[in-house]
């Protein structure tokens, strides 16, 4: 099953604040540079490469020197107006360092539940693909909201990434967490918890080990990527969730090695 990952040609790479962000706040320009430089070379190998990138909210403490995530939706929304334009400059900086044309997509839900948008949204992301150009997409978390008659948020970045791999027909999802994949349970705090290699479906029990999250930025925790991988198996797609820490383990991914946690329904091959 592995060894079909070779021949992934249209990749979305999801990476979590956890990856960007080091558990004192700072910018992971490590993992940052590293990004860059395997993303534009898989683009240099000929594959079609799109970023969803969460860090919006991570930057924008980062910048603002702010310990906790602020409470109140302007404060958020402040954030991350900040923390967006931030993130975006780093990246501008560490892909331009290897000659990468980027293009930046902030989405709501709204936006690609709405046929005509949606279609728009498809357009852009195929227009940029062909352009040789990397689209890096995020959540909109400047206007999304999460109100009773009004919801444009998406939820957080693992469903999203779900979203653009259907949306743009991608081959596979790579979703880089700050751990090396779906667990027993939690490692952070069980240490006998086991890897699972490979996952074919998900279930009640799947959710039930899979609590908490990892660090004081990031939103989504491990049930939040079950359920995207969820989803993504109920559309025959398939899903590695492996650690971000060196982003270089993508290189690795590809070749097929047994990392990380290969979420592949049964029926399917590439
Ligand atoms: N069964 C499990 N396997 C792996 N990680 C788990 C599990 N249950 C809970 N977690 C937690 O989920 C965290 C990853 O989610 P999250 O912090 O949202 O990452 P990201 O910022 O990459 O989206 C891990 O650090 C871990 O603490
Ligand atoms: N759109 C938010 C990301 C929210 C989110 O899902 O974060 P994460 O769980 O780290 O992927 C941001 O850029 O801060």
């Amino acid at each position: 099953m592995r060894q079909n990952l070779k021949n992934a040609q249209r990749i979305v790479i999801k990476i979590g604040t956890s990856s960007l962000i080091y558990p004192n706040g700072k910018v992971n320009l490590h993992a940052i540079d590293q990004l860059a430089f395997v993303l534009s070379d898989l683009k240099n190998q000929g594959k079609e490469i799109v970023l969803v990138s969460s860090g919006a909210i991570g930057v924008g403490m980062n910048t603002l020197k702010l310990d906790k995530r602020p409470v109140s939706i302007p404060e958020q929304q402040a954030v991350a107006a900040i923390g967006q334009l931030e993130l975006m400059n780093i990246y501008t900086q560490r892909f331009h360092l290897y000659n990468q044309t980027i293009g930046q997509l902030l989405l709501t839900r709204d936006v690609v539940e709405y046929p005509k948008s949606r279609t728009n949204v498809k357009n852009t992301l195929e227009q940029l693909i062909k352009m040789n150009c990397i689209p890096i997409v995020n959540e909109n978390d400047t206007v999304a909201v999460d109100e009773l008659d009004h919801q444009t948020k998406f939820g957080d970045n693992d469903q999203l990434s779900a979203l653009v791999t259907q949306l743009c027909h991608a081959d596979l999802l790579i979703m880089l967490s700050d751990i090396d994949g779906f667990y027993s349970d939690n490692p952070v705090k069980n240490p006998q918890a086991q890897l699972f290699s490979e996952i074919h479906e998900i279930t009640p029990a799947s959710y039930e080990c899979s609590k908490g999250t990892g660090t004081k930025f990031g939103t989504g925790g491990m049930q939040s990527k079950l359920k995207a991988a969820e989803k993504l198996l109920a559309n025959n797609k398939q899903m590695v969730l492996a650690n971000g820490n060196n982003p270089l383990i993508i290189f690795e991914i590809l070749s097929g090695k047994a990392i990380g946690t290969l979420f592949v329904n049964q029926a399917q091959r590439l």
